[in-house]
């Protein structure tokens, strides 16, 4: 078979607009989309595919051109899977099922196979049977139910010895002609989880499966053919849809299946050799369907609406990923309205070459099979380079710590379990030593400060002196670009206090500098106090020189409940409202992804009022804002 037919083929559909007084923000030709961004109108995005189908197609423009060249297929063994993809209420629902006066490519799809049958049957030399069944089941909030007889359990997906995907105990009738399936679809067509949101009516909750299977058999030869007719769940942005409480759970688990179904859709496009269909049970299901042998094809669903432009906008870029990979000649270009041609032919090559970064990073993320919503995130090679080296220092830090925590308690375990419950450590030889131990532990602290500050100077991130208000980066490649305010840590004499005070604050409760930002999760909360002889101090002194982190920790709690925090937080709010796309790529634990995505809902929304609302871009959960949010409000120090 050609590799080629085995790519997942994406159309666009726009959808006209459901009232006239609305603003548009899409146009439509043969092959190409332009969106318009009403915030800035220089701008105009064009995407070309291979088919584009505009507000004036039919039902049956898009169900011949996309689906009826597949029904043979189906009939002769092959499996075929059209699924409709798009954000909520762009119009999938109507292009898969419509009306009964409007039908869409489901019931085409079940006349057509009759049809096809019946025309075979004139003109096969040899005496073939046919019989066709469906089935029809919903994935919702990652559950498979079965629609024709719902027992409201969660269905297994299985792989049989021939990789085919079965699900046991789905039901499955068996129709001879258009008028049963009506029978039997119309009842189970209401078992599905439709809800009410603030976009659209009557919105799919579900991932709803047409499954039809196809035997094509005469004496000792059957064919099996499998088409699955997939209404997807719409992507949904909960800013607009208002969801809360069950709709904003269900929205989570549609976000992440689609996902998923994105990651496949590129790994199979881009030729990869290992497939995540498993990291979802919607791709789960299509594993024997999508890819491999099979024709599949997305049909990208778009709705006109300049109040869908955020949306209309990343489903391109998705749909587009998708199809630039399968040709190799789409062309994704800004146009400026003044001088559009110079604008294009300058904008091509940095459109390829981030089509091989793209490709690249995929490539790495399916190979460690990684969905997690971080996966977005690609870290410059700078940050990494700089992430791996904290890290090592940091581990060593703990050891040498731990060793001395260890070391002192095996020295006398009763006065440390006394004191840490006093407070105060009785005036003996031995807490002399303690006290001795402490300035040295206090003198190699400034000595750490001392490095700290030669490093920042030395290392790759470094910070420029020309102009000490607006510090660069400066890559491998000697590009200087904007980033931010990086300053070395201060030189504050730490305050000597008894062990026994010392507190371990839990690493993510605070951030330390770029230099030290520890790893999550890796140092305990601790108290600890020690008496040691003086031999054993000798011993102990050698690693307190390594260990003196207690001080830095301390600074920099300092600093972040001081009142200079109110105005770091401006600046980062400032910076994100303001940055470039590779000025916000500069902020810690943002990647690339991230930082286009951050510049693109300011494009498409306007300026974040304050820093917590980046979360209401689709992908930034509380989690990641606070790490965002500490990691640079320390950083910017
Ligand atoms: N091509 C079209 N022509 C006319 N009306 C359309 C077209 N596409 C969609 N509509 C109308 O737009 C509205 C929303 O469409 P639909 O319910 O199909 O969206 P959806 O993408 O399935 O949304 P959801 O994901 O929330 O289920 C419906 O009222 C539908 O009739």
């Amino acid at each position: 078979m050609d590799k080629k037919q085995c790519k997942v083929k994406v159309v666009i559909r726009v959808r006209p607009p459901l009232r006239q007084d609305e603003k548009t923000c899409v146009s439509a030709t043969n092959n190409n989309v332009q969106i318009f961004n009403h915030r800035n109108v220089k701008e105009n995005i064009q995407y070309d595919f291979s088919a584009v189908y505009g507000m004036e197609s039919t039902q049956l423009q898009v169900y011949t051109d996309c689906v009826k060249p597949l029904l043979p297929k189906t009939l002769n063994g092959q499996n075929v899977s059209i699924f409709a993809y798009g954000p909520t209420g762009a119009g999938k629902t109507h292009t898969m099922l419509g009306t009964s006066t409007n039908p869409g490519i489901i019931p085409r799809v079940i006349n057509g196979l009759f049809e096809e049958i019946e025309e075979n049957k004139k003109t096969d030399t040899e005496d073939w049977k046919y019989k066709v069944t469906f089935s029809f089941l919903e994935i919702y909030n990652e559950k498979v139910q079965d629609l024709l007889e719902p027992s409201g359990s969660d269905l297994p997906i299985r792989e049989n010895a021939d990789k085919n995907i079965l699900i046991p105990g789905l039901a499955r009738k068996e129709i001879h002609n258009f008028e049963e399936f009506k029978n039997a679809f119309g009842p189970a067509s209401n078992n599905r989880t439709v809800a009410a949101t603030k976009l659209n009516e009557h919105s799919s909750r579900s991932h709803s499966i047409v499954q039809l299977t196809i035997t094509k058999s005469k004496p000792c030869r059957t064919l099996h053919g499998k088409m699955y007719l997939i209404d997807l769940a719409g992507s949904e942005d909960n800013r607009r849809t208002g969801n809360q409480g069950i709709r904003l759970k269900e929205s989570g688990a549609i976000n992440k299946s689609l996902f998923s179904l994105g990651e496949v859709v590129d790994a199979i496009n881009s030729g990869l050799p290992r497939i995540p269909y498993r990291n979802s049970k919607l791709t789960r299901l299509l594993q024997d369907s999508i890819g491999g042998t099979c024709h599949s094809v997305m049909i990208t669903n778009i709705a006109p609406e300049e109040k869908y432009y955020y949306d209309t906008y990343c489903t391109l870029n998705f749909a587009t990923k998708s199809k630039k990979i399968v040709n190799n000649t789409v062309v994704r270009e800004t146009v400026g309205i003044v001088k559009p041609l110079p604008q294009v032919k300058k904008v091509l090559p940095i459109v390829k070459e981030n089509e091989s970064k793209v490709k690249q990073q995929q490539q790495h993320d399916v190979s460690t099979d990684s969905i997690s919503s971080d996966a977005g995130q690609s870290l410059s090679p700078l940050i990494k380079r700089q992430e791996q080296w904290e890290e090592t220092v940091n581990k060593r830090l703990q050891q040498l710590e731990t060793n001395l925590i260890n070391q002192m308690k095996s020295i006398n375990p009763v006065l440390s379990s006394q004191s840490s419950e006093q407070g105060d450590v009785p005036q003996t030889p031995k807490t002399k030593a303690i006290q001795e131990m402490q300035r040295q532990l206090v003198e190699s602290q400034a000595q750490l400060r001392e490095l700290a500050n030669k490093h920042l100077k030395t290392s790759p991130v470094k910070t420029t002196t020309t102009n000490p208000s607006k510090p660069v980066l400066e890559d491998k490649t000697n590009k200087v670009v904007p980033a931010m305010k990086i300053k070395p840590v201060e030189e504050k004499p730490a305050p000597v206090r008894p062990l026994s005070g010392i507190k371990r604050k839990k690493v993510n409760d605070f951030s330390c500098s770029p230099l030290f930002a520890p790893p999550p999760g890796k140092l305990k909360k601790k108290n600890f106090v020690s008496s040691a002889s003086s031999s054993q101090i000798k011993e102990l002194t050698k690693s307190q020189q390594d260990v003196s982190k207690d001080a830095k920790i301390k600074s920099e709690n300092e600093f972040i409940n001081s009142e200079s925090q109110q105005k770091r937080n401006e600046e980062f709010l400032h910076t994100l409202n303001t940055a470039s796309i590779k000025d916000l790529q500069s902020l810690q634990t943002i990647g690339a992804k991230r930082a286009k995505l951050i510049y693109e809902w300011r494009e498409s929304y306007g300026n974040f009022s304050t820093s917590e609302d980046i979360k209401k871009i689709p992908g930034f959960t509380e989690k990641f804002y606070e790490k965002l949010l500490h990691s640079n409000l320390v950083t910017a120090t």
